[in-house]
């Protein structure tokens, strides 16, 4: 019976210690199952990681918003803000227009993460003279201060040209093969970043954001970009235009295919970004839904943006651009445009696509 007795008080005993050395464990502050930015900073093999900045980095979380104390800047309001656009979607995500942020406050927010921010642009064929505009302009305005590498895919890296850049901020090739048709190039940035973001990014970035390379910033885009997930309004369809009038894929052969009376926004597809993993998910699926696509041999009106926007009327973004991440140079700029962050330029599509046209 003793012995009955003290076996039952071992066992309870070393129960109750391990319910102990577990509650100890989770309240001390371990991560137990939030997924942290900072974890591929303390494995970065890049040099340039300042130590302050890694110990420092090892307090962070993603969805943190932890501002430096003693900060100075506006205060906010309650009352004032824009009126004349809509700053919040049906699902209540942020709908970002110029005067719903202070930079100030949201750069310093993120900047103490110094996350590792990618940008994918294509310059294949005669698309190498646009390098030069895009990347001076993003050093002077895209996320400055951050580290941001640029991958360049080409098929012509002897054209890449040499341009200063800001501190933590590189170029790295990727060799694509050249293409006959323009729809090839830009489907196959689908299927190029697939790969690319397996064998190097995923080791190298925390954020990804694709880009069109026939663009110039203007303005500061700044961390207010910067969520799981952000998409940019595409100009042309954002303000008067009904859903039924969009140019979604209207076919229902394609992967593409959404049906009228539904869908939220017209996106583009030459700026869009978010952490790394969600991008890769959303690359990937406009990639493998474009080759199931060719298999039945149909292409999706406006390639892999149609896909882009197929993905996001079901997985919603987590923050909604407004056309001033993206207008354009052939278009006059209206009055809730109050600031052009980047701009496509006009270009002569029959002289610099391999096939020519629209
Ligand atoms: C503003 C906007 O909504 N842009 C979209 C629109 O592009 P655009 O009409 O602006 O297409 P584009 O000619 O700029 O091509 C898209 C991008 O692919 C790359 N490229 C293309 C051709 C080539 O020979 N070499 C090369 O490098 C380059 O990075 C270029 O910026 O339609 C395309 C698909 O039809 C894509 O969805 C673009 O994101
Ligand atoms: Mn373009």
């Amino acid at each position: 019976m003793l012995r009955y007795i003290s076996r039952t008080h071992i066992l309870v005993s070393f129960v109750f210690l391990l319910i102990l050395l577990g509650t100890i464990y989770i309240y001390s502050g371990y991560p137990v199952s939030s997924f942290s930015i900072c974890q591929p900073c303390d494995n970065s093999p890049e040099p340039e990681v300042k130590d302050a900045k890694t110990k420092d980095c090892s307090r962070w979380r993603i969805g943190d918003l932890n501002m430096k104390t003693g900060l100075k800047y506006a205060q906010p309001s309650t009352q004032k803000g824009r009126t004349d656009v809509n700053s919040v979607t049906n699902w209540n995500a942020p709908l970002v227009w110029e005067g719903t942020f202070d930079p100030v406050v949201i750069d310093d927010i993120y900047k103490r993460m110094d996350p590792r921010v990618a940008v994918v642009v294509f310059a294949v064929g005669k698309y190498t003279r646009f390098l030069k505009g895009f990347l001076e302009s993003s050093e002077k305005y895209f996320l400055v201060d951050f580290r941001v590498t640029y991958y360049i895919f080409t098929d012509n890296e002897k054209d890449v040209p040499k341009i200063r850049l800001g501190e933590g901020r590189k170029i790295s090739i990727v060799t694509v093969p050249s293409a006959m048709r323009w729809q090839d190039v830009v489907l196959g940035r689908m299927k190029w970043a697939t790969i690319t973001i397996d064998k190097q990014i995923r080791n190298e970035a925390d954020y990804l954001f694709m880009m069109d390379i026939d663009s110039v910033f203007h303005n500061h885009f700044g961390a207010e970009s910067l969520s799981q997930l952000s998409a940019v309004l595409h100009r042309g369809y954002y303000k008067n235009t009904n859903r039924d009038n969009f140019p979604y894929e209207r076919r229902p052969k394609s992967k593409a295919y959404i049906p009228t009376g539904e869908g939220d926004y017209y996106y583009t597809a030459a700026v869009w970004g978010g952490y790394l993993e969600e991008m890769y998910k959303l690359v990937r699926y406009c990639y493998e839904q474009s080759e199931e696509d060719a298999k039945n041999k149909i292409e999706a009106v406006w390639q892999e943006e149609s896909h882009l926007n197929k993905y996001l009327l079901n997985n919603k973004p987590t923050k909604v651009l407004s056309p001033e991440y993206l207008w354009s140079d052939y278009d006059q700029i209206p009055a809730d445009i109050k600031v052009v962050r980047v701009s496509q330029l006009v270009k002569n599509y029959a002289e610099v696509r391999p096939n020519g046209g629209h």
